[in-house]
């Protein structure tokens, strides 16, 4: 006879506590980063000559994904300490207790190996090669070695996030050309006026947990100018695809504009008013608005290019 009593000791199916943790495994892979990096990943695929089978190309893309999301858990597995110092990332799941260090790692390491399996099951070795050597960059040579030890580490670590293009074209062709090279050039260098902006109003946290970004080891002011002076580089390379006649009209149209925009943006930063040491007074709000414009240029750049790939150059 089954008694209340009995009935009380069947571990019972908690739903609302599955979700919290399946929310937690899907915040290791920072999901929000990893919309736009597959994105442009997606568009280096889109670019490029032939005709890929649709399952494929959709497979190409999720190993993308799986790529980079296990590729930021690995970053927050060897973070933990320091992301427990910062309030921006304190709340994250490791320093929050939420999951276990070497369970996260774990995850990483098999969601990678897995991600770079498939990559060349589905498509070719040079894509699964690139695929792995992203990886690598971001998690190791990024996230172990120059995170901590240099202001460049941006300039530098920027290039993890750049390969995506690289990979989505060579899934595509099993080659390379100077398109995606080209592409990969305009990440590289969007990447520091991207973070820098951040980084100035999130200085005070990077301060506190001892990592050299560029506005904590040469101040705020040296950062608004490099900020400035790597938008003028990427505007200048973003006309590249234009010059090479690998774009048209509407892919100019749309660089020139963004261009400009982006160009506003930091010099805004850069007119901010600011105390002695460079510091803004103004609550940061130009280097907020920077960084939300960096990712809205990046999105629309790409835009740009597929839509006059697809409609204006056919
Ligand atoms: C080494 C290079 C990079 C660094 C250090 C960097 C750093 C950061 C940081 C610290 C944030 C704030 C994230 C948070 O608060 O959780 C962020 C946000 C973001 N980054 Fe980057 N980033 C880099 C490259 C990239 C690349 C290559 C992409 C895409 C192509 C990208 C896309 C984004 C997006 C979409 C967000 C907004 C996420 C949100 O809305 O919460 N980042 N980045
Ligand atoms: C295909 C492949 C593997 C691509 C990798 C691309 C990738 C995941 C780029 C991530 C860029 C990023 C979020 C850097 C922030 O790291 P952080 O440690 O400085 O930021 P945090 O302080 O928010 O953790």
């Amino acid at each position: 006879m089954s008694t209340g009593a009995a009935a009380s000791e069947v571990p019972r199916f908690d739903a609302a506590l599955v979700g919290t943790e399946a929310r937690d495994w899907f915040a290791l892979l920072k999901p929000r980063v990893i919309s736009l990096v597959v994105f442009t990943g997606a568009a280096g695929m889109a670019m490029a000559p032939g005709h890929l089978n649709p399952v494929i190309a959709c497979v190409a893309i999720l190993c993308i994904c799986m790529a980079s999301g296990a590729a930021g858990a690995i970053n927050m597995w060897y973070d933990r300490d320091i992301d427990a110092i910062m309030t921006r990332t304190a709340r994250r799941p490791i320093p929050d207790g939420r999951i276990r260090q070497d369970q996260a790692l774990g995850f990483g390491i098999g969601l990678s190996t897995a991600s770079v399996l498939l990559m060349w099951l589905a498509t070719n070795a040079l894509a699964a090669f690139i695929l792995a050597f992203s990886i690598f960059f971001y998690a190791v040579i990024y996230t172990m070695w120059l995170k901590r030890s240099t202001p460049q580490n941006i300039v530098i670590g920027g290039a993890a996030g750049a390969f995506p293009p690289m990979i989505g074209w060579a899934a595509a062709t099993g080659s390379l050309d100077v398109m995606p090279i080209v592409m990969f050039a305009i990440v590289f260098l969007w990447t520091p006026p991207h973070f820098w902006s951040l980084s100035l109003y999130a200085c005070k946290d990077y301060g506190r947990a001892g990592i050299p970004m560029l506005p904590v080891v040469r101040g705020a002011r040296h950062t608004r100018w490099q900020i400035l002076i790597y938008t003028l580089i990427l505007s200048a390379v973003s006309l590249v695809p234009s010059v090479l006649h690998q774009a048209g009209w509407l892919y100019s149209a749309t660089a020139v504009l963004l261009d400009a925009g982006f160009v506003g943006c930091a010099i805004r930063v850069l007119r901010d008013r600011q105390d002695a040491t460079g510091v803004s007074l103004t609550g940061d709000g130009a280097a907020r608005q920077a960084f939300r414009f960096s990712l809205l240029y990046l999105f629309l750049l790409f835009c740009g290019l597929l839509a006059d790939h697809f409609l204006i150059m056919g």
